[in-house]
């Protein structure tokens, strides 16, 4: 099959007069691992449940791997780890995976191998109920990865989870994407995903607002680099006049510029020679890209 692992193009939900999903359109690409980020309430999970087949479109096309969300096809080359899984607090780790195994008709031994690939391989025999949140996500994540999925959606996969069980967690993903599957991830940070994707699609009140990489996010929305001058409170009043900047203490100035300036204001600020005792150079941060596509960006104040 050449199709592509999901194709979505001009998908509409209306719930009463609330567009949800609007118009929303694009592609993913074999082992890719994609981002879909956005605010509370930007459509995320309405289009992850689009995808699944859970929730029927108003308007556009949804394709799976060629297939219409929610066939038997589709189905087959889906997984899906919702946001708070829940399992039965009386089973095991195994007893669990057996279950999904059987009810996927997929050979049970092969999913038991499942859990040793995240890392529960020593808790396999312990209850559910005495797992840690992290567990029960990585116990989430091995079930739903039961079959092979070709399309695995995750929704807030690490909401909840402590850095170095969210760290666990990404490095299977990327196992995962490795063997050839394609992974749509919806989270809320953007620190989080910076290297642990491929591609990040934003939403923001159900309209497709941004979809790229990081760089050409970046790139894109143009915002300002900080320049934070440190000179000496002898100094400073004159580096502030000489470069336009605004006194931030009694010895910094600060000042912003385009992308395409910062060559040339470090040369102003340099050929004030001894002046200057140190330059931070600050690019703008994931969140202010983010809150930038969202619509949420503060404009910032040019006067002192
Ligand atoms: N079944 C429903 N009936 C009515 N409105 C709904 C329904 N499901 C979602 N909505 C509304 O659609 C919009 C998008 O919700 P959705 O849950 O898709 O957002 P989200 O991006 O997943 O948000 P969050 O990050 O908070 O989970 C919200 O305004 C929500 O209230």
């Amino acid at each position: 099959m050449n199709e592509k692992p999901l194709s979505l193009q001009a998908v509409v939900k209306t719930f009463a007069d609330l567009r949800a999903v609007d118009e929303v359109g694009f592609d993913l690409e074999p082992g890719e691992r994609v981002a879909l980020a956005g605010h509370n309430g930007a459509g995320k999970t309405t289009l992850l449940k689009m995808i699944l087949g859970l929730l029927r479109p108003d308007g556009g096309s949804i394709s799976v791997l060629g297939a219409p969300p929610g066939s038997a096809a589709a189905r087959a080359a889906t997984a899906y780890l919702p946001e708070a899984v829940a399992f039965h607090k009386a089973l095991t780790g195994e007893e669990v995976m057996r279950f999904f195994a059987r009810l996927k008709g997929e050979d049970p031994t092969k999913a038991l191998a499942l859990l040793e690939r995240v890392g529960l391989a020593e808790a396999r025999r312990r209850r559910v109920g005495a797992y840690s949140k992290g567990m029960r996500q990585r116990l989430g994540l091995a079930q739903a990865l039961i079959g092979r999925p070709r399309l695995v959606l995750l929704d807030e996969p690490t909401s909840g989870l402590d850095p170095i069980s969210r760290q666990q967690f990404y490095e299977i993903i990327e196992e995962i994407a490795a063997t050839g599957s394609t992974i749509l991830l919806s989270s809320h940070a953007l620190t989080e995903i910076e290297a642990r994707t491929d591609r990040i699609v934003i939403l923001s009140r159900g309209r497709l607002v941004a979809n790229g990489t990081l760089a050409e996010l970046r790139q894109n929305a143009r915002l300002p680099i900080r320049l934070k001058v440190q000179g000496s409170t002898e100094t400073a009043e004159e580096i502030a006049t000489r470069l336009g900047g605004c006194r931030i203490n009694g010895r910094s100035v600060e000042l912003f510029c385009e992308p395409n300036d910062k060559v040339a204001r470090l040369a102003d600020i340099a050929a004030l020679g001894s002046l200057v005792r140190d330059v931070d150079v600050t690019p703008p941060s994931l969140d202010d890209i983010y809150r930038h596509f969202s619509g949420a960006d503060k404009t910032r104040a040019s006067s002192c």
